[in-house]
């Protein structure tokens, strides 16, 4: 008879719809009560330590909110002995804190991350569902060294990758591109690709002014005359195709780069990869040299956090554009 060890996890609660609940009126708002500490999980051999580290909507979370998690992980796996640790968060910002903590938490012991699109007490709730599953992939021994993954409707899917595409299916989480890193049947949890590994810086603050600007048909740039440039720490572009920009805005951005603020390019595009490509006016291969740093596989809201922790971990112009092209 195999000997099966006892796992010790670590349960977070922040708060999001899987903690909320619905009344007479059909709103969905918060509860004094999370409803998730007191749900039953049918799993043998182990130990759940819960927390209720925040009672927050999503949209309320900070980045000051993702230091304050990714410090009590750190202290759960080297001081604690905690084998892994889930995570509930509203699903409207959950990519971004999963992604924020895959890149200033060293890979090994599983972190997953999971929330619910339905409310506690509504018809077809998918809160204690997608707890119990993510669990069940905190403690399978081919969850670590993955970095941080999240977990809803039967899918596991990487931090770096995973978009909330849907405003209300349950099916909303998507990986475009490459698809999920695995999934879980009803005994199995199977994993089809590995995600690869990269840098992971541990930042003490999180702070920076970055916005996010989005390019589209005729667009002049004008946006970047309203930035004033002194307060500004980056700036992240979400650009057309591949990686380019109307003539007029690229022209704008010129005074930004010789005052050496990091701008960071990445795709509107759903799908594919970001890279010089177009040598026209504007075109990817002229950005490329101007010195905007091309962050080939993530969202701008990722993009942003990323840029955040490197200007945050001291890194100068050279190192940051590595830390951003990887
Ligand atoms: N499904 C959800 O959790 C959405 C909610 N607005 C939140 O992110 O807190």
């Amino acid at each position: 008879m195999t000997k099966t060890t006892l796992k010790k996890i670590l349960v977070l609660h922040t708060g999001g719809t899987i903690s909320m609940a619905e009344d007479a009126n059909g709103h969905v708002h918060p509860n004094a009560e999370n409803p998730m500490v007191s749900a039953t999980i049918p799993l043998d051999n182990i130990e759940l330590v819960t927390e209720d580290i925040f009672n927050l909507p999503s949209p309320h979370i900070t980045l000051d909110h993702m230091l304050v998690l990714k410090e009590r992980l750190i202290r759960a796996f080297n001081e604690e002995s905690f084998d892994g640790a889930v995570i509930t968060h509203g699903t409207d910002t959950l990519e971004e804190t999963a992604y924020f903590l895959d890149l200033t938490i060293p890979r090994g012991k599983p972190i997953v991350m999971t929330g619910a699109m339905r409310s506690s007490n509504e018809l077809g709730t998918d809160g204690i569902y997608n707890l119990l599953s993510a669990i069940r992939v905190a403690i399978n021994n081919d969850s670590r060294n993955r970095g941080v993954l999240v977990v809803l409707n039967d899918e596991i899917h990487s931090a770096r990758y995973v978009t909330k595409t849907h405003t209300t299916n349950i099916s909303t989480f998507q990986t475009p591109t490459h698809g999920p890193l695995g999934l879980l049947t009803k005994n199995r949890i199977i994993y089809f690709h590995q995600d690869t590994e990269h840098q992971q810086l541990n930042v003490e603050s999180a702070k920076g002014k970055v916005p996010i600007i989005k390019a589209y048909a005729g667009m002049t740039g004008e946006i970047f005359d309203m930035i004033d440039i002194d307060r500004l720490d980056g700036l992240v572009v979400e650009a057309l195709g591949a990686g380019n920009l109307p003539p007029q805005a690229y022209e704008k951005l010129k005074p930004l780069l010789s005052q050496e603020i990091p701008i960071v390019l990445v795709s509107r595009c759903f799908n594919g990869i970001a890279e010089p490509v177009y040598s026209y006016e504007g075109g990817g291969q002229a950005l490329q040299e101007s010195g905007i740093m091309f962050a080939p596989e993530v969202n701008s809201q990722k993009a942003r956090l990323k840029l955040i922790i490197g200007i945050n971990a001291g890194l100068k112009l050279a190192s940051l554009k590595s830390f951003m092209e990887n």
